[in-house]
């Protein structure tokens, strides 16, 4: 039962949810049911049929409609005399700048991705607004709370970047089904489908192939005199065949390793001439679904397919591709939500394993891979919204020392499924919310003003409109309202390397950058310095003081609430890996266990500054979640 007091600053609060997903829809019903009466929200996106199962504001009939827009009406509903405005808009639009910050008294994130969040933290900061974040994945949950000097900010700890596979094991010695789906949605499905002209380490395979007469660059391309029976024989023959053959003559290779197995067409559908198996998708309207699966009568996705049944949903996607998607062919990149873009994925991925002896895998379990999937808990949305709105309510009542940062636990450490810790006090050498400069390492007899822009400055800063400037005098800025000089001198800035700037940087240069829409200024000193190495530094620059953690060994980021963030390529989650025992995610969750594991011990350790108040209860041994 809410106090009067809780009851009162509920009823005067003005409130911002970012995202009306998994955690936002619970979150806006919790909301309403508690009594807030202004709730504003701002949702990028519309309502997807794989929503329904827990958005539970949502329905059938809402499908392609905007979420922040319906799940509004929905609440409305049943809590008709509160206001709620919706915004079906990205919330990095500039529309949305501190002044609009501004107006609320605290801001609720649900969201699912990095970049979102980090660019709501800083307007948070800005603007001078308390920030609830909160992040789930499965069974595990998160709520932190941020107030600018009293609590650290969603950026003051390290992010672990996504993990990246080394090359060579997706394109010659994958061990894991993982690298398989790597090697078809990254290689062979971005070969087939994608645009032709962006590198790929196929390519290196085809130049490679010893027993294919095939021009190299040609390998993927349709000839004039083949239909589409030879050009998918040919692609399956290529990829599962001779180029298995021709890694294999690197005897060195296999040393230490078992050999692959060719595959060819001749070995897998041996009864009936393909047509006949396939039936003949190009020209037959019936195959409305765009389904290779249910064209092939293949019902379970949770079935695991032998490997004569993902050959020949091989062959069907990759006709249906071609005969009814010919338009997109040349722009398509793997979407977790395009049901025959998983289908061939999954198909190829399993063939793939079978040449290597690795256990094959249902469409379901792909798909998880493919797309980064952490299938998401409708119940630690629920807990986790409920958090969100306990630690709102403390912050309107501006009992910041009673704040927590919750984290809800798979299993119960000493019977307790949630797990409430004090929140951490700022990072004083937080380039975010402290002015602590960053240090930049780079070759500025080399390097261009673009190269800085694009590696620093908007990737690992994340800023979105950005302006650079040497002392008073500006060298590069975006925005809508420039003048047409000033863009051709940016625009010739950007491709002049750095010590031969206008103002020249050189070693001992102090930069500044400064986003103008999230309000962030950056001192950057400049180090000069001649060489990197190509394979440790590869962006031939090195930047000290950002906070993004190396990626874990073995182990790598993942999504939260069910989304695929992922844009790196190779990238995949580790915790569907087999031998997993720790998830990293985007939204700052990590579960710990075994090697990596920060143990409550060393939260608590004096040594770190940071030492913080844990329930005494919790055992050191038991698995804690620590937000990073
Ligand atoms: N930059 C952004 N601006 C506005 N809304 C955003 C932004 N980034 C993410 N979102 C929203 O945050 C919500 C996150 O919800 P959730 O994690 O449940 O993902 P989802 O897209 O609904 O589910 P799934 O990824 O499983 O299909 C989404 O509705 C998404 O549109
Ligand atoms: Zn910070």
């Amino acid at each position: 039962m809410a106090s009067g007091e809780q009851l009162s600053a509920i009823k005067d609060a003005k409130v911002l949810m970012v995202g009306a997903g998994g955690i936002g829809c619970e979150l806006l019903k919790t909301l309403a049911l508690s009594g807030f009466q202004d709730i504003h929200i701002i949702d990028m996106d519309t309502i997807e049929v794989s929503n329904l199962n827990r958005q539970f504001l949502f329905r059938q009939s809402h499908v392609g409609q905007s979420k922040a827009k319906v799940a509004r009406e929905a609440v409305l509903r049943f809590r008709p005399q509160i206001s709620i405005t919706p915004y079906h808009a990205n919330v990095k639009d500039p529309d949305f700048n501190v002044d609009f910050f501004k107006q609320f008294n605290v801001i609720l994130n649900g969201l699912d991705n990095l970049d979102a969040r980090r660019h709501v933290n800083r307007l948070c900061l800005a603007a001078g607004v308390p920030l609830v974040e909160s992040g789930t994945t499965g069974f595990l949950g998160q709520v932190t709370v941020h107030i600018k000097g009293q609590t650290e900010c969603y950026e003051c700890q390290p992010k672990p970047a996504p993990k990246t596979y080394p090359v060579c094991t997706i394109t010659s010695t994958p061990s894991k089904f993982v690298h398989c789906i790597v090697w078809a949605k990254d290689l062979l499905f971005a070969k087939l489908f994608g645009d032709k002209n962006q590198d790929n380490d196929l390519n290196v395979r085809s130049n490679d192939t010893a027993s294919s007469s095939d021009n190299s660059e040609d390998v993927f391309e349709c000839k004039k005199d083949e239909d589409m029976e030879q050009y998918a024989n040919r692609i399956y023959n290529h990829v599962f065949g001779h180029n298995i053959e021709s890694a294999l003559s690197n005897e060195e290779t296999w040393k230490n390793r078992n050999k692959p197995r060719p595959i060819y067409v001749k070995d897998v559908l041996t009864d009936e001439p393909l047509q006949q198996q396939n039936g003949n998708l190009e020209t037959d309207n019936n195959v409305s679904t765009l389904s290779a699966m249910s064209y092939l009568g293949l019902k379970n996705p949770q079935d695991i397919w032998s490997l004569k049944e993902n050959s020949r949903v091989f062959f069907a996607a990759l006709k249906l591709f071609f005969s009814k998607r010919h338009k997109e062919i040349g722009n398509l990149s793997f979407d977790k939500d395009d049901h025959m873009a998983v289908e061939f994925v999954t198909a190829a991925a399993n063939i793939r394993a079978a040449s290597f002896g690795i256990p094959l895998h249902s469409l379901f379990e792909a798909k998880g891979i493919a797309g980064n999937i952490v299938h998401a808990v409708a119940t630690t949305n629920a807990i986790i919204a409920g958090l969100i709105v306990i630690e709102a309510i403390k912050v309107l009542q501006n009992d910041a020392k009673n704040c927590r940062m919750t984290y809800c636990l798979e299993h119960p450490a000493r019977k307790m499924l949630l797990m409430p810790v004090e929140p951490f006090e700022p990072n004083k050498s937080c380039y975010v919310c402290s002015e602590t400069p960053l240090l930049l390492e780079v070759n500025t007899k080399r390097a261009k003003l673009r190269d800085v822009v694009e590696k620093v400055v908007t990737s690992k800063l994340g800023m979105n409109l950005p302006l650079i400037s040497h002392g008073l005098n500006l060298l590069y800025e975006v925005g809508d309202d420039l003048e047409e000089d000033m863009v051709a001198n940016y625009e010739s800035n950007l491709e002049k390397v750095l010590s031969e700037l206008p103002y020249a940087i050189t070693g001992g240069t102090v930069i500044t950058v400064e986003d103008l829409q999230q309000e962030l200024v950056c001192s950057i000193n400049i180090k000069h310095r001649e060489e990197f190495d190509e394979e440790k530094e590869p962006d031939g620059m090195v930047l000290h003081g950002w906070t993004q953690a190396p990626a874990v060994e073995k182990k790598d980021a993942a999504a939260t609430n069910g989304a695929s963030t992922s844009t790196t390529s190779n990238s995949v989650p580790n915790n569907l890996e087999d031998d997993d025992d720790l998830t990293i995610l985007e939204s700052g969750i990590e579960t710990i266990s075994s090697g990596k594991k920060r143990k409550l011990s060393d939260v608590s350790n004096p040594e770190e500054k940071r030492a913080k108040k844990v329930p005494e209860q919790i055992d050191d041994d038991g698995d804690v979640v620590v937000m990073l």
